[in-house]
């Protein structure tokens, strides 16, 4: 079984620690001792634990419990969300039900049986994941809800084709259809999902994002309908998935064109039947959400290339939403830059307050393959590095300086420019084929044939 999480165990008998020792560290990544809990605040902070195993009695001769309730509380004060287990040597039903009262997760009593030791601490460290995972939720929710609101982190822009996907969103927002939001890499997909969720009528409710590329296939469907305690070998307890945390709100399938053959059809039925079943178990749950989907990958020509389900790609896209690259809307520029200048400066405590007019210019001339991501984090270096009140032409080192492009080709063919421009953008996007497909307006198979006939 692999070991996993972080447990202080308090007991001020050496043999008890001796024996837990041996047993939790098959266990557990890390079993953490301590013979008195003086300490145990300051090794709470140090060692951020999943789990803590306190006695109830220190001073020998005295077994009222008292100063284990006492430890109890002032780990309450200090962090609540720690699931406590108490160890006495006596079963005292009342003590037991004053520390569950108090906020103790559990009880056991001394003589202990392993085994159910070992599953109340399994069941204490299930309780902290879950915590965490509700607390994550809760403080992305209350951030997204600060940030759309006041509309603090997001700069729109003002370009046509910002305005028209602005006036469209308001449009489907407030609909259920599903939408598949496409773009290349960094153009904001995800602030547009955001948008979208927070002009819906769920917004109240989560919107829970999934990174379809970032999982696993074995742990796909735990990851996505849940799983039943006992299910696999990692399953110490029931877990939901994220389709159930998205109840009611909004799921946010990011990079979909990434996830494999097996685990589309997993998720088609899902979305067909509007049921989750956990691993484990054979009970449908019948669930309610508004999908969302993002990809930078070109859908339709994988649908053709046999590489993604065209039935999964019919009910995702109901309506599709093109998020325009950086470069077709260089009007944006000047407003998002001084947009991340505030930001930053602010971040820095930088007294840079502007952008130069030839500074501005350099950056609308520049083709940002990385697209508002790409200027964030030139602007933040720049914000960074810059002493002065305001940011000048140099303060930016760009990718590739396409102001230059026109010189440097001067005199060579038609031909000689498109297999130097394919072999630039090779070398910036480290061969990365879609990177540079994308970033040259053409299909990977017609960048294959190109860089065939190139010999590239
Ligand atoms: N209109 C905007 N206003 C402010 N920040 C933005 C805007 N658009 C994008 N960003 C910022 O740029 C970065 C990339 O945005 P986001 O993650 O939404 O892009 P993406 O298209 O989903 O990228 P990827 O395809 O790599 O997942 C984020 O840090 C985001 O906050």
């Amino acid at each position: 079984m692999a070991k996993d999480g972080t447990i202080v165990v308090v007991d001020d008998n050496k043999n008890v620690l001796t024996a837990l020792k041996l047993l939790l560290t098959n266990y557990f990544e890390k079993v953490v001792l301590l013979s008195s809990p003086n300490t145990l605040l300051h090794q709470i902070e140090e060692q951020q634990p999943h789990v803590i195993l306190l006695d109830m009695n220190f001073s020998s001769g005295i077994n009222s419990g008292n100063e284990g309730l006492f430890w109890l509380r002032e780990v309450k004060k200090y962090n609540p969300n720690i699931p406590i287990v108490l160890f006495t040597a006596y079963a005292d039903i009342d003590l037991a039900v004053k520390a569950l009262k108090e906020g103790a997760t559990d009880f056991v009593v001394k003589p202990w049986d392993n085994a159910k030791l070992l599953a109340t601490l399994h069941s204490a460290k299930a309780l902290n994941d879950s915590r965490k995972e509700v607390q994550q939720l809760k403080d992305r929710q209350q951030a997204f809800h600060t940030e759309l609101n006041t509309e603090q982190s997001i700069c729109w822009g003002e370009s046509p084709a910002m305005v028209h996907l602005h006036n469209i969103i308001t449009k489907v927002a407030r609909t259920s259809a599903n939408i598949l939001i496409t773009g290349e890499n960094g153009t904001g997909k995800e602030v547009v999902a955001r948008k979208i969720h927070n002009l819906s009528l769920r917004a109240n409710n989560s919107l829970v994002t999934v990174d379809m590329g970032a999982i696993v296939e074995t742990l796909f469907e735990s990851e996505l309908f849940g799983h039943t305690k006992g299910s696999f070998t990692d399953a110490k307890a029931d877990r939901i998935g994220k389709f159930e945390l998205a109840d009611q709100g909004t799921l946010f399938l990011d990079e979909i064109g990434n996830l494999d053959v097996s685990m589309q059809a997993k998720l088609l039925s899902a979305l067909q039947t509007r049921t989750v079943t956990r691993v484990g178990s054979n009970q449908p749950i019948p669930i309610n959400i508004r999908l969302i989907c993002a990809t930078n990958t070109d859908l339709p020509l994988a649908v053709k290339e046999g590489a993604f389900r065209e039935d999964l790609f019919y009910r995702i896209n109901t309506i599709e939403l093109r998020v325009p690259p950086l470069r077709e809307r260089v009007e944006d520029i000047p407003l998002l830059a001084q947009f991340f200048l505030n930001r930053y400066a602010k971040k820095y405590h930088n007294r840079t307050m502007n952008i130069c007019a030839e500074a501005i210019y350099k950056l609308q001339k520049y083709n940002w393959p990385g697209n508002v991501r790409e200027l964030q984090h030139a602007i933040e270096k720049a914000v960074i590095l810059s002493d002065k009140p305001s940011l000048e032409a140099d303060d930016f080192i760009l990718r590739m300086d396409t102001s230059h492009t026109q010189t440097s080709m001067d005199g060579l063919t038609l031909q000689d420019m498109e297999k130097k421009m394919i072999e630039q953008s090779l070398k910036v996007n480290e061969g990365n084929i879609s990177a540079v497909a994308s970033e040259l307006g053409i299909t990977r198979p017609t960048l294959y044939n190109k860089m065939k006939k190139y010999q590239l």
